[in-house]
């Protein structure tokens, strides 16, 4: 059963669109990423499957219930993180759990096993003001708000947006026993890395959906050979690499260049003597399998 269905959904600010005919359909109890750079219309999708934004055209439904016309049913069923803190600053850790169960007609304690691996972290800050947490514990705690009256459908925009690398792996692994319990996820996330952490994946840019799909089945559809190269002098490298005539494409990727060859060079001991007849300096080239960010690239550019 598909939880939520997204059919030609478009939305535009002033004369811009920023959400642009996006389709794409979430399974019941699946973990769906929207993957795309800062500006490339995630919210504005999370806002309208949230019920907080109108659609211009196109139709959404969750949970069965259309975003427009029946929109108080599904806010009963959802939880919705935004990427911005929005709980009150000024309540504590647990004035802020309690407000958000009484308004759902709830109690922390009716859900509490949904919460506790989360919530044990906050409980010896429970009395501090939710504005004087850290952004870790601020993240922990818009979590438990959230899931507190127990959602069939969880939106998370950019939750790990700001956070540190290891309590971006904690925050995953939390989102992977909520969905043992059977919430389906929506997340949003700049990092191309995450994408991996996903069931399925969209890849989202300036509005438009580029390919919806298994991370998996998305690397294995990438077009052609990959290759990276490095050299002592990496700027020097780059620039070259652009003039050469044999070259597709290039991008600076951590601590290599990505690189791909133009149809006709394909063979490995081919493509390395042609670049030691333009190069004048040592460089090392292997062939490597591409991630979810060079093909995002790939498709951006197609
Ligand atoms: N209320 C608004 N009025 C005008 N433009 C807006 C408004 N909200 C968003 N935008 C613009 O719409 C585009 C998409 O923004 P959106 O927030 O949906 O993208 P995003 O992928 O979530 O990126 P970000 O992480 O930057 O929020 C951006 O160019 C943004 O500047």
């Amino acid at each position: 059963m598909n939880t939520v269905i997204v059919e030609n959904l478009s939305k535009k600010y002033d004369e811009k669109i920023v959400v642009n005919n996006v389709s794409f359909k979430v399974n019941e109890g699946e973990l769906f990423g929207l993957i795309g750079p800062d500006g490339a219309g995630k919210t504005s999708i999370f806002r309208m499957l949230t019920t907080l934004l109108l659609p211009d055209s196109g139709m959404a439904e969750v949970c069965g219930h259309n975003v427009v016309s029946n929109y108080k049913e599904i806010r009963k069923r959802i939880g919705y993180m935004p990427g911005k803190f929005s709980l009150y600053q000024d309540l504590s850790v647990e004035e802020n759990l309690n407000f958000f169960a009484t308004i759902f007609n709830t109690t922390v304690e009716a859900n509490y096993s949904l919460i506790k691996d989360i919530y044990v972290q906050l409980e010896p800050f429970k009395k501090r003001k939710s504005g004087k947490l850290s952004g870790g514990m601020k993240q922990k705690l818009a979590l438990c708000c959230a899931l507190i009256h127990r959602p069939e459908v969880l939106f998370l925009d950019e939750p790990t947006t700001g956070v540190d690398t290891v309590s971006r792996k904690e925050f995953w692994a939390m989102l992977k026993k909520l969905k043992n319990e059977g919430i389906t996820i929506l997340v949003s996330t700049p990092y191309m890395d995450e994408a991996t952490l996903c069931e399925r994946i969209g890849l989202i840019q300036d509005g438009k959906i580029l390919s919806i799909d298994t991370p998996q089945t998305i690397i294995k559809k990438y077009p052609g050979s990959l290759y990276a190269i490095k050299s002592d002098n990496m700027i020097q490298l780059l620039s070259d690499l652009r003039k050469l005539s044999i070259i597709e494409s290039v991008h600076s990727f951590g601590e290599d260049h990505h690189v791909t060859f133009k149809n006709h060079h394909t063979d490995f001991l081919e493509i390395e003597n042609k670049l030691k007849s333009h190069l004048s300096y040592p460089f090392k080239i292997q062939s490597i399998k591409p991630t979810v960010e060079d093909c995002f690239i790939k498709l951006m550019t197609n």
